[in-house]
């Protein structure tokens, strides 16, 4: 069996040599001359994958190691009868250290208690769901927009104009999508930017078209009261640069890129084609998963939480990083930006999960103890 794989995927050779030959490609290079003889198909977010790719070859499986999908043509896959497979939740909680890392440095850079505002969570699936428990369990307000949701549960849901209206910090977590009763294709157009209330920060880390890009550079340019932080970008690898340069922090798509979340996606693909097959899998993502460089930290019952939370999200990842080594990609001409951006994807450095850090907290300390745990981590 022949395997065509995007060079990104971690541990191809560990979950996928077993099957047969593997060929690997740079996801943007993957075309149908690529494919040939190929019967399984692996892919990362940058590769489309419809009937200009697939029409006429003998590829029998699509995997994609993402939790995204809006790569993937699925109806022409459905009527070829072609099987696939994502990675739902993979990288979900390297994207909330993320969200938690940007509004800790939002919050220093403005002078600013996070538990005085309130967070406006659009889409609350794998990520916006999981962020959702998080700042709840920090004891924040957040109020929850996500129509889909609501037409079939019971909940605390509001709509997009209650979100503008009420929330001064709004996070996307929408697939990004055309169709339907609620596209969230420029969700966040013009006309709802003009009514992000003063002061609002804006945080996207969903795809880079649920924002209109154009639209938003014209009102962060407009309005200095404005905070914006994007990791996702219209027309990737091409980014307006005039954007990033008025966002407090930009970033190349990087958001779920904690090592966990990576691997995990492989090993949800390759559990998916075992299934495909038939076969029951024998390899462990358990044995695979190198032990996290930081593992345990100390607190003093009595420290200050609001500089404890900060201090344990930034122990485990700082966003500001990232976004110092994307600003400094952006001075080349369009092509050596578009590579760059691929190559700190692609040479991304280890960062693991803030889940499993254990915190080593003295005397009974409460609300320290329950905040550590609202993160993710575990008090000891
Ligand atoms: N920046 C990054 O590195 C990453 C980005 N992503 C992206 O994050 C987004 C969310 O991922 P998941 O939470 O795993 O997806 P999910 O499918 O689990 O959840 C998406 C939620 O959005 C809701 N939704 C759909 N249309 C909506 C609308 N018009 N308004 C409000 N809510 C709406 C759905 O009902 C669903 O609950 C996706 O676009 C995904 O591709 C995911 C992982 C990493
Ligand atoms: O899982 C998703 O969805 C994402 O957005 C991934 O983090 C994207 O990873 P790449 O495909 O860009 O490597």
């Amino acid at each position: 069996m022949q395997i065509l794989a995007d060079e990104n995927i971690p541990l191809i050779d560990a979950f996928f040599s077993a099957f047969g030959e593997i060929r690997q490609l740079p996801g943007r290079a993957i075309e149908r001359a690529a494919l040939a003889d190929a019967e399984v198909l692996l892919v990362r977010s940058v590769t489309r994958v419809d009937a200009g790719l697939l029409e006429g070859s003998r590829v029998r499986f699509v995997g994609t190691c993402t939790i995204g999908t809006d790569h993937l043509d699925l109806e022409y896959l459905r009527q070829r009868g072609i099987a696939w497979a994502s990675a739902p939740g993979c990288n979900a909680r390297g994207v909330v250290d993320y969200v938690l890392g940007s509004l800790f440095s939002l919050a220093e850079r403005q002078g600013v208690d996070l538990a005085s505002r309130c967070y406006g969570v659009i889409g609350a699936g794998q990520v916006g769901g999981r962020l959702v428990e998080v700042l709840r369990g920090l004891g924040w307000r957040v109020l929850v927009c996500d129509p889909l949701r609501q037409a079939v549960e019971e909940g605390d849901f509001v709509d997009l104009p209650t979100v503008l209206r009420e929330c001064d910090v709004l996070s996307l977590h929408t697939p990004l999508t055309r169709e339907g009763a609620h596209p969230t294709w420029h969700l966040l157009g013009r006309e709802q930017l003009a009514q992000l209330r003063p002061g609002s920060w804006l945080i996207n880390v969903s795809r880079g078209a649920v924002v209109d890009n154009r639209a938003l550079r014209e009102v962060l340019a407009a309005r200095s009261d404005l905070q914006a932080v994007l990791d996702v970008w219209e027309g990737e690898p091409q980014v307006d640069v005039a954007l990033a340069g008025l966002c407090h922090i930009a970033t190349p798509h990087i958001a779920g890129y904690s090592l966990d979340g990576k691997l995990r996606g492989t090993a949800q693909v390759y559990r998916a084609f075992c299934e495909h097959l038939g076969v029951p899998p024998s390899v462990q993502l358990d044995e695979l998963l190198p032990p996290p460089w930081l593992y345990e930290l100390g607190l003093d019952g009595g420290a200050d939480p609001a500089w404890a939370l900060a201090m344990l999200c930034r122990a485990v990842y700082d966003p500001r990083r990232d976004d110092a080594d994307f600003r400094r990609s952006l001075s080349g001409d369009e092509q050596a930006r578009c590579s760059a951006f691929d190559a700190l994807r692609k040479h991304y450095p280890p960062r693991r999960e803030i889940d499993g850090l254990r915190v080593r907290l003295s005397g009974e300390a409460p609300l320290l103890r329950q905040l550590v745990r609202a993160l993710g981590a575990l008090p000891v």
